[in-house]
């Protein structure tokens, strides 16, 4: 009998029963396990293959030899997953790259915080809102922000809405990217029409430095049909078990497993026990991964999370995302990166100016200071320079919308401005213009290395 096309499949992973800070209570057990089984049916959202091949393109940004720049928002959005938002916030992305490219002239890996980012971490399980106390949001995939009863309820059928809505999502992205939409020749066009505007004149001379360098190229004769596709990658926070695990699948070439939610997958500041679930899911797959350090994260603490998720010091594997805040960094951050380093681990070091600079206004928004977030990236870049480490990368929080959500930046917005347009369901992002200015400043300390 031919045992052709019979094969049995993989054994289902077992997972560990082990501790997972942040998980929402489901109420309905039996409806939680319909959904695992059906994520567990759905088909890959991404290949391990392009998960190989990014960890190759972050051991590179590890080594000096690229840089990464990874944004989104905090928390995306059912509502916001349209053609005209995924279009605006993948063009801020694309602009902000050849900045960087430019300032950095290394290779920029572009990685969004999108096709994915559904679920939040709190600091507190509820919110009370004029003495009503009710469940807090947990993103889009576990309840709904409508301050009711109703919507706060954990709801697993949520899970497959987020997988649905990150599966399109990814596909509008792969058509953008490859179709046309990321041409270098438009994206400079748009940045043009950036550094054209009054109130960026603070640009103009490095904005007038890559026209330079672009009409050099056509001149040239540069084959700009091969600059009219890019590769952008999605991540997320792996933070909801119950999504992520049955999206764990054993990949057929190697036998070993990768999470396919995504192609490159985080674990948070507030999840990433030793003994938790989280950092042992982490260490089970195989994609590339980064992991959040806060400042209150011991040399030990670092160099227990390299031992436990890469043991085979694989350069790419494993990108440390720090968040120390301005305040902080230049104490905290030197000390932590010398001992890593001096322990011979391969890790790429990637700077988040936005989780460590959080403050609540006077008028009450939960808000960040432009100018922090500006300040802890040019932080960043000098611990490095002074230990000759290797800054490899950015992780940021924006929008391609004209939102009002942090303070400052060339329009100055105010704390009476933030009401104007505050529409994040958690952490406030830069809006279009501000992540345009922060790529421009980061492209100068780039260039002054
Ligand atoms: O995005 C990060 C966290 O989820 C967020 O900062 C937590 O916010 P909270 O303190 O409002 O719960
Ligand atoms: C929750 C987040 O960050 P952190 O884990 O660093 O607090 C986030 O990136 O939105
Ligand atoms: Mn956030």
């Amino acid at each position: 009998m031919s045992t052709l096309g019979t094969a049995a499949p993989p054994a289902p992973i077992q997972w560990p029963d082990l501790p997972a800070a942040q998980q929402p209570e489901w109420p309905d057990p039996v409806a939680l396990d319909e959904v695992r089984a059906e994520l567990a049916s759905y088909p890959p959202l991404v290949f391990a293959g392009e998960c190989d091949e990014l960890r190759t393109q972050l051991a590179a940004a590890g080594r000096g030899e690229a840089f990464l720049l990874q944004g989104g928002d905090c928390a995306e959005t059912f509502a916001a997953a349209t053609a005209d938002g995924i279009r605006r916030r993948l063009k801020t992305m694309l602009q902000m790259a050849a900045v960087l490219t430019y300032g950095a002239g290394l290779p920029v890996v572009k990685m969004g915080r999108m096709a994915g980012q559904f679920a939040k971490p709190r600091s507190s399980g509820t919110e009370t809102r004029d003495g009503v106390t009710l469940p807090a949001y947990r993103g889009d995939a576990v309840n709904d922000y409508a301050f009711t009863p109703e919507a706060r309820i954990p709801d697993p059928r949520r899970l497959l809405r987020a997988y649905h809505t990150s599966s399109a999502t990814l596909n509008l992205i792969r058509a953008f990217t490859t179709g046309g939409f990321a041409d270098l020749r438009q994206v400079h066009e748009w940045n043009r029409g950036f550094a054209a505007n009054a109130a960026n004149a603070r640009y103009e001379a490095l904005a007038r430095d890559i026209d330079k360098a672009m009409r050099f190229m056509a001149a040239c004769g540069t084959d700009f049909e091969a600059l009219r596709r890019v590769q952008f990658w999605a991540s997320h926070e792996a933070l909801l078990l119950d999504y992520e695990r049955p999206l764990t699948r054993i990949d057929s070439r190697t036998q070993t497993p990768y999470d396919v939610s995504g192609h490159f997958v985080w674990i948070g500041e507030r999840s990433r026990q030793t003994d938790g679930a989280h950092l042992d899911f982490a260490a089970r797959i195989r994609n590339p991964l980064g992991v959040k350090l806060g400042p209150k994260t011991s040399p030990d603490d670092a160099l227990e999370i390299v031992e436990r998720l890469n043991p085979d010091n694989e350069p790419g594997r494993l990108s440390f995302i720090t968040r120390m805040g301005a305040g902080a960094i230049r104490d905290v951050l030197p000390d932590l990166v010398r001992k890593v380093t001096e322990s011979g681990a391969a890790v790429t070091w990637v700077c988040d100016p936005m989780h460590g600079n959080g403050m609540t206004s006077a008028s009450g928004y939960k808000t960040r200071r432009f100018d922090d977030i500006v300040d802890e990236v040019r932080g960043f870049f000098e611990v490095h320079a002074a230990l000759g480490t290797v800054p490899g990368g950015l992780h940021i929080e924006l929008t391609g919308d004209d939102v009002t959500e942090c303070l400052g930046g060339a329009m100055d917005i105010d704390d009476a401005g933030l009401a104007h347009r505050y529409e994040s369901l958690c952490d406030p992002r830069l809006n279009h213009q501000q992540s345009l200015e922060l790529a421009f400043l980061a492209a100068e300390m780039l260039s002054q290395r």
